[in-house]
C-alpha cells in the first residue's frame, strides 16, 4: 500500500485521535494479572495492541472486545496464566515483546515470543540481561527475537542501573519484580514514560519512586480497575504538525494525554515557535489529559536539548519535518535510540527528506536539518508507521505530489489516519493493496 499526497490547504477542524498505544498495552497486560475485571474504554484497536490481546488469550486470559473501543479483561491473578499452545507472535510491537519478557520470566511455564521482520531485528539484550540477573532463563538468537523463556525459575529482586532511558526495559523489570523475592529497583539515566508506575499503583501494587530510582515490592494483591485511555499524543503529533506548517489552520485535538513524561514534543515545538494551547486540563483516571488548540506558526530552528529526548522519543520523525519547515538549521543530538526502532529512523528520515530536496547532515546520534521548500518524489517508509505518517504530513506542504511507499504499518498505531488527515484538508489518498 502507498499514499499519494498532494499540496494541501489544511484548514480548521476538530479531531479525536485513537487511544494511547502505551496505555492500551498496559491495560491489557496488567488487567490480565490482576484479580477481577478491568474495563478499558478508548482502547487502541491498532495492530500492536491487538497482538498483545491475542497473546494474552493464548495465555488463557478472557478478553471481550466491544464495538465502542472498550475491552473487558477478566484478570486471572499473578499466577493464573497458563502455558500457551503456540508461539506468541507480537507482530511489529517492541513494547509487547519487552513487557511480555518481564511478565513471563517468572511464570511456572515456558513460552516463546516472536515477531515480524522489523521486530526480529530489534535488540532484546537490554531486557534479557537484567531479567537473567534476576534468575530468569531466556534464550535468544544473539540478543534478537525469537526469545524462548524457560519457566519454573524463582526470581530475585535486583537494583538495576539501566544503561538507556527506556520505559520498555523499566516496565519489563518492574513486572518481573512482581514475581521476585525482595524489592526490585530500576535506576533511570533519565525519566522515561511512567504509565506502568501509574497503572500498577492504581491496581494496588506497591511501587515507589525515590529520585531517579523506581522500585516495586512483590506480595500486594492487584485488583482490576476501570481505565479511560486518553488519546495518544504520539498520534496527535501528526495532525498537530499538519496544522503548524500550514498557512491558515486552526485544529483542535480533543482529549489527548499530556503526561509530562510524554509531552516533550509540545515543549520542543513551542521552543520552535509553535502556537500550541492547552485547554480544559484535567485527569483521566491516573493520566493528565487536555484539549490542544494548534494554530499555523512560523517555525524557527533550535538546538535540541538532549535531556528532552526520552520525553519525545517517538515524535522525532515528525520533529524532523518541523525542522525541514523551519527557518534556519536545527541540530538534533542524543538520538542513538532512534536507530533501533521499527526502522533506523535517522537514516529513514534522512533518505526521504533528501528526496524531497531538504539539506541535511546525518550524524551517528543525530541530524542537522536546514529548513527549505519541500519538493516532490517517492519516499520509502521502511515499513515504519511513524516514518510513513511524518512524510504524509511533510507532503501536504510539498510543491507537487509525493508518493509514500509501504504504509500498511500505519495501522499499528493510528487506524483511521487517512480519514483524520483528510478531514482537516490534507489531500491524501491510499492506494494499492498490502505489499504493493
Ligand atoms: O513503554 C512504551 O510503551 C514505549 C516506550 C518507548 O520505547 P523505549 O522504552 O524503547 O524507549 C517508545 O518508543 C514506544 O513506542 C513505547
Ligand atoms: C517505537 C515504537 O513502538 P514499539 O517500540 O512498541 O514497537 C513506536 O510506536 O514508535
Amino acid at each position: 500500500m502507498h499514499y499519494l499526497v498532494s499540496p494541501s490547504a489544511v484548514g480548521n477542524g476538530s479531531l479525536r485521535v485513537p487511544g494511547d498505544k502505551s496505555i492500551s498495552h498496559r491495560a491489557l497486560m496488567f488487567g490480565a494479572i490482576a484479580e477481577g475485571q478491568t474495563r478499558a474504554s478508548g482502547f487502541l484497536n491498532g495492530a500492536d495492541c491487538l497482538a498483545t490481546l491475542a497473546a494474552l488469550r493464548s495465555l488463557g486470559v478472557n478478553i471481550e472486545e466491544s464495538a465502542d473501543h472498550s475491552v473487558v479483561i477478566t484478570g486471572v491473578g499473578l499466577h493464573g496464566m497458563r502455558a500457551p499452545a503456540i508461539d506468541l507472535d507480537l507482530g511489529n510491537s517492541g513494547t509487547a515483546m519487552r513487557l511480555f519478557c518481564g511478565l513471563l520470566a517468572g511464570q511456572s511455564f515456558s513460552s516463546t515470543l516472536c515477531g515480524d521482520e522489523s521486530l526480529s531485528g530489534r535488540p532484546m539484550g537490554r531486557v534479557v540481561e537484567p531479567l537473567m540477573r534476576m534468575g530468569a532463563e531466556i534464550h535468544s538468537a544473539d540478543g534478537r527475537p525469537p526469545l524462548k523463556i524457560v519457566g519454573g525459575n524463582q526470581l530475585t529482586g535486583i537494583d538495576y542501573a539501566m544503561p538507556v532511558a527506556s520505559a520498555q526495559v523499566k516496565s519489563a523489570i518492574l513486572l518481573a519484580g512482581l514475581y521476585a523475592h525482595g524489592a526490585t529497583s530500576v535506576l533511570e539515566p533519565a525519566v522515561s514514560r511512567d504509565h506502568t508506575e501509574r497503572m500498577l499503583t492504581a491496581m494496588g501494587a506497591t511501587v515507589y519512586r525515590d529520585a531517579e530510582r523506581v522500585s516495586i515490592l512483590p506480595g500486594s494483591a492487584m485488583r482490576g480497575i476501570d481505565i479511560v485511555v486518553p488519546g495518544d499524543l504520539s498520534s496527535a503529533t501528526f495532525p498537530m504538525l499538519a496544522a503548524l506548517i500550514a498557512d491558515n489552520s486552526c485544529v483542535m485535538l480533543e482529549n489527548v494525554g499530556v503526561n509530562p513524561t510524554r509531552a516533550g514534543v509540545i515543549t520542543i515545538l513551542r521552543q520552535m515557535g509553535a502556537d500550541i494551547r492547552l485547554h480544559n486540563e484535567r485527569r483521566c483516571g491516573d493520566e493528565p489529559v487536555a484539549d490542544l488548540e494548534i494554530r499555523s506558526s512560523k517555525l524557527r530552528a533550535i538546538t535540541l536539548d538532549p535531556a528532552l529526548v526520552p520525553l519525545a522519543i517517538d515524535e522525532f520523525p515528525a520533529l524532523f519535518v518541523a525542522a525541514a519547515c523551519a527557518e534556519g538549521t536545527t541540530e538534533f543530538s542524543g538520538l542513538a535510540e532512534l536507530r533501533v526502532k521499527e526502522s533506523d529512523r535517522i537514516s529513514a528520515m534522512a533518505d526521504g527528506l533528501r528526496v524531497l530536496g531538504i539539506r541535511l547532515e546525518e550524524q551517528p546520534d543525530g541530524i542537522r536539518i536546514s529548513g527549505g521548500p519541500i519538493g516532490s518524489g517517492t519516499v520509502q517508509s521502511h515499513s515504519d508507521h511513524r516514518i510513513a505518517m511524518a512524510f504524509a504530513v511533510a507532503a501536504s506542504r510539498a510543491n507537487d505530489t509525493v508518493r509514500i511507499e509501504d504504509v500498511a504499518n500505519v495501522n499499528t498505531s493510528f487506524p483511521g489516519f487517512v480519514d483524520q488527515l483528510q478531514s482537516i484538508g490534507v489531500d491524501i489518498i491510499q492506494g494499492g493493496v498490502a505489499g504493493s
